[in-house]
């Protein structure tokens, strides 16, 4: 609530637990709000890295960002304070963890579980969208799942809001839809592309354009060079959605995110709850 938001925190309010992963420019840890006992996901950033690598402003406007988002399907930020050397987001702590492990360990998901992520993402980008805000960033690592389960999109760090288009190229290539690749102008329809390529990638446990060069990727992407492995075996209703509904090149013929909820596959394989 909103004593939350306006409370003046430091690091005497929290008993900081086990380091929980690699987070973009710092450490993240379990810790307790001393006073209420709650849970949560303590962020370290060092000011002198993020200084050096100009994201000052970026973590300035993803936190102001963050501070009106509320969406089961969205980690919160609940806040954040510094000290002289560092700054702290005090981040919602998804209970089982980073998606991509799972995906690792399991190769790849069944198709109702890849339906049930795909439309709670689906969800959470429309609520985004709905606020102005397109991710640009949907991939495995940025995923994280709470205690029931449910899928929690966790990083904002490349999220823009729509009016300003500027572009940064970062991480993988994977994910970049062909108007990113070709740095035309882009827009809220970025993010349907890449849910196409994260449901490619929870059904199948790889990305489809992947390749060993950099190059290579994006000429797969450019001329969206799809191909859909024997095994394991999915279902023609989830190869037709992701083909000519979201991996399509023109980003106006995309399938719209609240139309991709009424699809038969998502329909008949999501669970409702997500
Ligand atoms: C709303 O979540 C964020 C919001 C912002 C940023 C961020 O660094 N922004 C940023 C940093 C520098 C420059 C510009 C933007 C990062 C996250 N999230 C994360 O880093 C995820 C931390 S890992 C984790 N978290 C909870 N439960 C777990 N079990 C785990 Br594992």
């Amino acid at each position: 609530g909103a004593a939350v938001d306006q409370k003046r925190w430091t690091l005497n309010d929290f008993d900081i637990g086990k380091p929980l992963g690699r987070g973009k420019f710092g450490h993240v840890y379990l810790a307790r709000e001393k006073r209420s006992n709650h849970i949560v996901a303590l962020k370290v950033l060092f000011k002198n890295q993020l200084k050096q690598s100009q994201v000052e402003h970026q973590l300035r406007r993803e936190v102001e960002i963050q501070s009106h988002l509320r969406h089961p399907n969205i980690l919160r930020l609940y806040g954040y304070f510094y000290d002289q050397k560092r700054v702290y987001l005090i981040l919602e702590y998804a209970a089982k963890g980073e998606l991509y492990k799972e995906l690792q360990k399991c190769k790849y998901f069944s198709e109702r579980r890849a339906a049930t992520y795909v439309a709670s993402l689906a969800r959470a980008l429309i609520y985004c969208h709905g606020k102005h805000v397109i991710h640009r960033d949907i991939k495995p690592e940025n995923l994280l799942v709470g205690a029931q389960g449910e899928l929690k999109i966790a990083d904002f760090g490349w999220s823009v809001h729509t009016f300003n288009r500027r572009r940064t190229m970062c991480g993988t290539l994977d994910y970049l839809p062909p108007e990113m690749v070709e740095s035309v102008e882009h827009d809220a329809n970025v993010d349907i592309w890449s849910l196409g390529i994260l449901c490619y990638e929870f059904l199948y446990g790889v990305p489809p354009f992947e390749a060993k060069e950099h190059s290579d990727t994006y000429r797969r992407i450019i001329q969206v060079d799809l191909k859909f492995p024997s095994r394991p075996v999915v279902s023609s209703a989830a190869k037709d959605l992701i083909t000519q509904q979201m991996l399509v090149k023109d980003s106006s013929q995309r399938l719209p995110l609240k139309k991709l909820l009424e699809h038969p596959w998502i329909v008949q394989n999501a669970d409702p709850s997500g």
